[in-house]
């Protein structure tokens, strides 16, 4: 069993738990639900620092990185900091997160909220949008290529955008579809959590240019970024090399100044 068929597993039961106390009818309900998103790919697109920071308290591979941090804080500090949107990890178990987390970003910044979260059922998708988020992630290592054109449909449907996540270029052929606004490339490798920026530029020349690039995971400083760039990428999620630190957006900050 790999780390992700564990959290998959394990988010069935929290998922079809989550159904039984929360009607999808009361989702729709949400103040939130016809809140106008803020699309993160165009931010992307019209920036030169392309910087997603994320909110992460603990992760599989690192155990705890900050646990004294305030989501209300981090929300308001990466606004501050001048970042294109910020990711919020929403599972709780393995990365110590929650739709609360999502919700009090929502409320303390302006700012394209992506849920990062492990989709396998459009409910999730109902609970991002009712919960403030602009964005969803699919990742194509859980997901079959019908799961993706589906849930990525649905979620454009609710006017939000849609980042979908590859490891290798088997998960990039099997996704590459027009619902689809962003591809991201995730340089960490889920059986070891080794990381490597190579893996984001090998994958590059095989996305079409349609797409918005992201690289994912293990970014710890500007040079990777400049590194990046010429491989077409405009955006670069970043979590722990920003909240491993007592301020997160205060670190967000110092990082896009020497980028500028
Ligand atoms: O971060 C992990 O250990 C992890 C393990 C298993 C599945 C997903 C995982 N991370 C999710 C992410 O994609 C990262 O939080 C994100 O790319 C930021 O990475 P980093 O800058 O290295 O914190």
């Amino acid at each position: 069993m790999t780390i992700l068929d564990n959290i998959v597993k394990d988010k069935r039961k929290e998922v079809d738990l989550r159904k039984g106390l929360i009607p999808v009818s009361q989702l729709e309900q949400s103040i939130l639900f016809s809140r106008d998103t803020i699309s993160l790919a165009n931010n992307l697109r019209n920036s030169s620092t392309g910087i997603i920071a994320e909110h992460k308290r603990r992760s599989p591979s690192k155990s705890v990185i900050n646990q004294s941090l305030n989501v209300q804080d981090v929300a308001k500090g990466y606004e501050d900091a001048g970042v294109c949107g910020m990711s919020v990890l929403t599972d709780g178990k393995y990365f110590g997160g929650s739709l609360d987390d999502l919700l009090l970003a929502r409320a303390s910044c302006n700012l394209p909220l992506l849920r990062k979260e492990f989709i396998i059922d459009n409910y999730q998708i109902l609970e991002a949008k009712a919960y403030g988020a602009d964005v969803i992630l699919l990742i194509a290592a859980i997901l079959t290529r019908e799961e993706i054109k589906q849930f990525s449909q649905f979620a454009k449907s609710l006017d939000l955008d849609v980042l979908l996540e590859v490891h290798n270029e088997e998960e990039l052929h099997k996704s590459i579809m027009p619902s689809l606004d962003m591809l991201g490339v995730n340089n960490r490798n889920l059986k070891t959590f080794d990381v490597s920026l190579e893996t984001s530029k090998a994958l590059s020349t095989l996305i079409p240019n349609d797409f918005v690039k992201v690289s994912e995971s293990g970014i710890s400083n500007i040079e990777a970024i400049k590194e990046l760039k010429p491989y077409g990428y405009q955006g670069f999620l970043i979590g722990e090399n920003f909240m491993k630190t007592d301020n997160a957006g205060e670190s967000a900050k110092q990082f896009i100044k020497s980028l500028l």
